[in-house]
This record gives structure tokens, C-alpha cells and sequence, in this order.
């Protein structure tokens, strides 16, 4: 038999998937193009998206889930949906095709914010997760901490006109933050708590080197 068919069959293409989470105004968007551009660095080829968002129809889920008032469980499902699609329509082909997904956050962000958050009842969360993505969970999520204090802050300071929930208040945070420590217990191969309440280049070494010595070669 032919040696290049049976090492090619092997190891079908399989590309990671990372995600980034925390409160709002932790400072993920800056580090999540410097992790995107040290992978590419190393020539692997790399998809940057976000949730609610990545598709179309993502987006413009985005703009109703950041703008219009809505019943908790609509918000969980509609995150869900953005998310399903997303998966669809590109995380799941990336992958598939050996490239690597770098996405501004994920169904942790629903476990933090709608339940923690809000109140979701768990089990329609982990009904919701079983649903979308029984399967798939990201390789890496750099979960950004620091207090709620200085995110709202920082949030003010930037001067954009404030979503439905940069509106919310000290306590909301405080609740979201406390559930996404929660769920980094409860994975803590996958979920990495980085201190989020420093330098940007003291944190961007932090996860550098997080990313090197859990993904890469
Ligand atoms: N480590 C940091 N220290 C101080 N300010 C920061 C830091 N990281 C980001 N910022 C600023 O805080 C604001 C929110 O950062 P951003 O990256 O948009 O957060 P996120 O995407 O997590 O909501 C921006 O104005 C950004 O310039
Ligand atoms: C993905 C996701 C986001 N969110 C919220 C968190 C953020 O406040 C908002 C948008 O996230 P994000 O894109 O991080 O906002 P920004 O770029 O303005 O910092 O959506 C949820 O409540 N649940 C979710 O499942």
C-alpha cells in the first residue's frame, strides 16, 4: 500500500480553539490580537471572531442582544443561536480544516452572565450547552480577572456610549465574576485565571507564555 495515503489518512487536520473571557472592560481585545498574531508568527493559520457575533446573523443577533430588552431566557437562547450558527458556519470548518479559532468569548460567558449573572436556572444552561455543542469545547480559555471596580472604570474611561450590559451595576459584576472562578474550579485544565489587574505587557507575557506551554509544540 501506498505510505503517503496511509500517513495522511492518520491525522486528519485539526486546528485549536481558544477563547477569552471576563468581565466587561477586563482588556481582552488588545491581547487577543497579540495571541493571533504570535500564532501566525509560528505560521498557523488563524480565525479571529467573537460572541454574540462571527456570522451574519450572529451580528445582527449582537446588535439586539446589546441593545434591546428582552426576557432572561430569550437572551440565553439567542446567545445560543449566534452560537450554533457560529459553530456552523465557522468555528467547526476552521477546525476541520487545520486552522485555529481565536474567539472573544464563548458558552462560559453564558454559564458567567445569564446565570451567574442574571439568575438562568443551571439546568437550562447545561440544556442549552448540551444542545449546541454536546461535544466541542475550547483547548484554552484565558479567563481575565480583576475587580469589577477597575473593569467599570476602565469602561468609562474608553467614553463608548454604554450597552445593556456595561449598564448593569457593581453587584451584577461581581456576580458574573464570581461565576466564571466557579466554572475555572471546575475545569481547571482548560480554564487559566490570569490577573488581569496589571500592565497590559505583564499581561500579554502571561498569556504568551500560557499559550506556548499548553498548545505549542
Ligand atoms: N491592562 C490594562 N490596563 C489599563 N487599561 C486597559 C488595560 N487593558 C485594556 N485597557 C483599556 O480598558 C478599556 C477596555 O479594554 P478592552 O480590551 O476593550 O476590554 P474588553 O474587550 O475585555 O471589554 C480600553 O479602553 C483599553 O484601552
Ligand atoms: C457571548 C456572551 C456575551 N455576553 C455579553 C457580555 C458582554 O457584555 C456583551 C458583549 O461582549 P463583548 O464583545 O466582550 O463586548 P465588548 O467588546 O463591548 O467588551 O455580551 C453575555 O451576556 N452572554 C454571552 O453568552
Amino acid at each position: 500500500m501506498n505510505e503517503n495515503v496511509l500517513n495522511r489518512g492518520e491525522h486528519p487536520p485539526c486546528g485549536r480553539f481558544i477563547t477569552f473571557e471576563g468581565i466587561d472592560g477586563a482588556g481582552k481585545s488588545s491581547q487577543i490580537a497579540a495571541v493571533a498574531a504570535l500564532l501566525r508568527a509560528r505560521g498557523i493559520e488563524v480565525e479571529q471572531s467573537r460572541e454574540p457575533g462571527g456570522t451574519p446573523l450572529g451580528e445582527s443577533l449582537r446588535e439586539l442582544l446589546l441593545h434591546q430588552p428582552m426576557h432572561l431566557e430569550t437572551e440565553a437562547m439567542l446567545m445560543f443561536a449566534a452560537r450554533r450558527e457560529h459553530l456552523a458556519a465557522r468555528i467547526e470548518p476552521a477546525l476541520a480544516a487545520g486552522r485555529w479559532v481565536v474567539c472573544d468569548r464563548f458558552s462560559d460567558a453564558t454559564f458567567a452572565y445569564q446565570v451567574g449573572g442574571r439568575g438562568l436556572a443551571r439546568d437550562k444552561f447545561e440544556a442549552l450547552e448540551a444542545w449546541v455543542h454536546p461535544r466541542l469545547q475550547p483547548d484554552l480559555t484565558l479567563l481575565f480577572d480583576l475587580p469589577p471596580e477597575t473593569a467599570a472604570a476602565r469602561v468609562a474611561s474608553a467614553g463608548a456610549d454604554p450597552d445593556r450590559f456595561e449598564r448593569e451595576r457593581r453587584d451584577f459584576f461581581v456576580r458574573v465574576r464570581e461565576a466564571y472562578l466557579e466554572r475555572a474550579r471546575l475545569a481547571p485544565q482548560r480554564i487559566r485565571v490570569v490577573d488581569a489587574d496589571r500592565a497590559p505587557e505583564a499581561i500579554r507575557a502571561d498569556i504568551e507564555r500560557v499559550v506556548r506551554e499548553t498548545l505549542l509544540p
